[in-house]
Parts: structure tokens; sequence; C-alpha cells
């Protein structure tokens, strides 16, 4: 079975206190977009023990006998796309199969996972594979969980993943676990991203962040139309991150040069959208960043 975990951007963010356990509490609306990986589970009996054609690295051998056959209850990992960092086995894919496998007995499966969201980017892109891999399992093995399992599951792989779950356009509290949805239809817009060669650290920009009560709740902002956000909407994250990076300053400057109605770093950065009424000419605009655009928001 194959899906599509979707990356998310933040309409403004407020870090409004910080726990004794070290996170932070926060205010934000979460907001899916179109921009997504694919991640592919198949259980072994299927693909029999060949490496699946057209993957050029196997990338993985947790679990896996030295000649790379998958022994019972085990898994092959093969990653294509854009690189990510770190050890396979810390892929939070497979932190999510280990989950799973604490409480419900699995069968061999071979597991594919193109990489298309950037990471380091506010995007998500980690936390949206993770949730949609415990989503796969729940499916594919009739495993019985409940939307609101998962979203338990979920919330102890990373702060962002129960949204995914619910993946719908939601007010966030708490870490970002306490979730609540809204109506919000921003499919008038277009959307345009983009993330400059740039990787924030999220754990960093929590600790450049001096924590406060908003002047203005987020959620009577957001009722507002699009076009009063520049004035109204803000990401705590930007001050910090755009002294340290002014290049991601640059890039929400030119995205209101461009015509941009609203324009914002999402989440901790790096990455910075603009909503447009109309599509603007983007094209060789951003030589050397990742651009990704949508004539719908959400789409
Ligand atoms: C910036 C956001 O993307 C906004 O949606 C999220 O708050 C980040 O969520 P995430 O990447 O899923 O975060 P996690 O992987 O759980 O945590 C990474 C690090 O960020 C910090 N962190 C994260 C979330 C939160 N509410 N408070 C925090 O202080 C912690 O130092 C933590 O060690
Ligand atoms: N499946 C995965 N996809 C991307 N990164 C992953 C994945 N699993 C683990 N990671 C690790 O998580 C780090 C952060 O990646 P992620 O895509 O979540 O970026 P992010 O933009 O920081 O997300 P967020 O919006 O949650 O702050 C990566 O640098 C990588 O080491």
């Amino acid at each position: 079975m194959i899906c599509f975990p979707n990356a998310k951007i933040n309409l403004g963010l407020h870090v409004v206190s910080r726990r004794k356990d070290g996170y932070h509490n926060l205010e934000t609306i979460f907001y899916p977009i179109g921009l997504k990986d694919a991640l592919e589970i198949v259980p072994v009996v299927e693909t029999g023990a060949k490496k699946p054609a057209g993957v050029p690295e196997f990338t993985a051998s947790t679990g896996s006998t030295a000649d790379n056959k998958p022994s019972p209850g085990k898994y092959r990992f093969f990653q294509t796309g854009i690189p990510i960092e770190g050890a396979p086995e810390n892929n939070l894919v497979i932190k999510s199969l280990h989950l799973i496998a604490t409480e419900k007995k699995l069968p061999e499966i071979d597991i594919h996972l193109l990489k298309k969201i950037p990471s380091g980017a506010g995007l998500g892109g980690g936390s949206s594979d993770a949730a949609f891999m415990l989503r796969l399992l729940n499916e594919t093995f009739d495993l019985g969980y409940s939307k609101e399992e998962l979203m338990l599951r979920a919330a102890r792989l990373g702060a962002d993943c129960p949204f995914f779950i619910l993946n719908r356009p939601a007010f966030a509290t708490g870490t970002g676990d306490e979730l609540e949805p809204i109506e919000l239809d921003l499919s008038n817009y277009m959307l345009l991203l983009v993330k400059p060669d740039i990787m924030v650290s999220t754990k960093e920009a929590y600790a450049m962040i001096t924590p406060r009560k908003p002047d203005l709740p987020l959620r009577e902002i957001i009722r507002k139309p699009p076009e009063t956000w520049r004035e109204l909407l803000k990401n705590d994250f930007e001050p910090p991150v755009f002294k340290k990076f002014p290049e991601i300053c640059r890039i929400r400057q030119k995205l209101y040069e461009m015509g941009a109605v609203y324009a914002s770093m999402s989440g901790s950065g790096s990455s910075v959208f603009g909503l447009f009424e109309e599509e603007p000419d983007w094209r060789g605009a951003f030589a050397g960043h990742f651009v990704w655009n949508s004539d719908k928001v959400g789409r």
C-alpha cells in the first residue's frame, strides 16, 4: 500500500511559555499543503527477497540478515529523492515501525520512502512521514487503532506528528498536540514556497526565543481576511531566525514585492511561503533555492 505524506505550513506561531519538560507551549494554525513525499510498505511475501527494481540504493539493513534478506518480523528500508541526514534506523518512519512493533505482531515488510519535502524547512516533513507510517501500518494490517489512539502514539514521535493524523486546518496549543479543527479555506489563493539552502535546527530556534503571551489571540486574527494578516499574524521565530539568517528575511521581502497578500516563514524555518491572489512571475526569481508552487493552497 502506498500513501503520500504531505507538508504543512504554520499560519502565525506564538511561543507562549517554557514547560518544565524543556518543551514550549505554543499557539499556531497548522494548514496542510500539497507538497508530498511518497511512502510505501510492501509485505515481503509479495516482492520475494529481491531488491526492488529502479531503487538505486539499499540504505538500511537494520533487522535484515547479512545477505539483505529480511528475517521474520523484520524490514528493509529503501530511501530515494532528497537525502535525509542521519542513520536510516533513526528515520522517523522506522521509529514509527518500532513503536507499533512493541504493541502488535507485524509481518516482514519492505519500506520505500521517496523524499520530496525538504528537511530543516519548518514544513514538518519528517513528522508527516512518521504519522503516515502509523496510519499505513494500521490500515494495511488492520490493527484496529482509532484516530485518537494513533494521535497519542504520534505525539511520542514528535510535537508536529499528531497534526498529520488529523491533517486538516487546525488551531494547535500545548506542544502542538492539542488540536482543534477550524474552518479555513485558502483554496482561492496561490501558494509560492521558497526554501533557501539553509537548515534551521528546531531545537536551536526554540532556544533563541523568549516566550511571551501574544498581543492578540491567534484564533481572532485568523478569522479576519488574509489581506489583514500582514499587520496582525506573527511568527515568533522570525525575529531571531532572520537575525541569524538575513537571507530568509530577504525572501519574505521579495515575496511581498512580488505581490503576496501575506508572506511568512513556516514554523522554525527556513522555508518562507507567500499567498497570492494571482500567480506572480516567479520563474527564475529564486535561483539556487528550492521553489514549489501550487495554484490552490492546500491542493
Ligand atoms: C516549530 C514547529 O514545527 C511548529 O509547528 C514545531 O513546534 C516543531 O515540532 P517538531 O519538529 O515535531 O519537534 P520535535 O521533534 O518534537 O522537537 C524538536 C525540539 O524542538 C523543541 N520543541 C519542540 C516543540 C515544542 N512545542 N517545544 C519545543 O521546545 C525541543 O527542544 C525539541 O527537542
Ligand atoms: N522521514 C524523515 N524525513 C525527513 N527528516 C527526517 C526523517 N526522519 C528523521 N529525520 C530527521 O529529522 C530532521 C528534521 O527533518 P524534518 O523534515 O522534520 O524537518 P523540519 O523542517 O525541521 O520539520 P519541522 O517543521 O517539524 O520543524 C532531519 O534533519 C533528519 O535528520
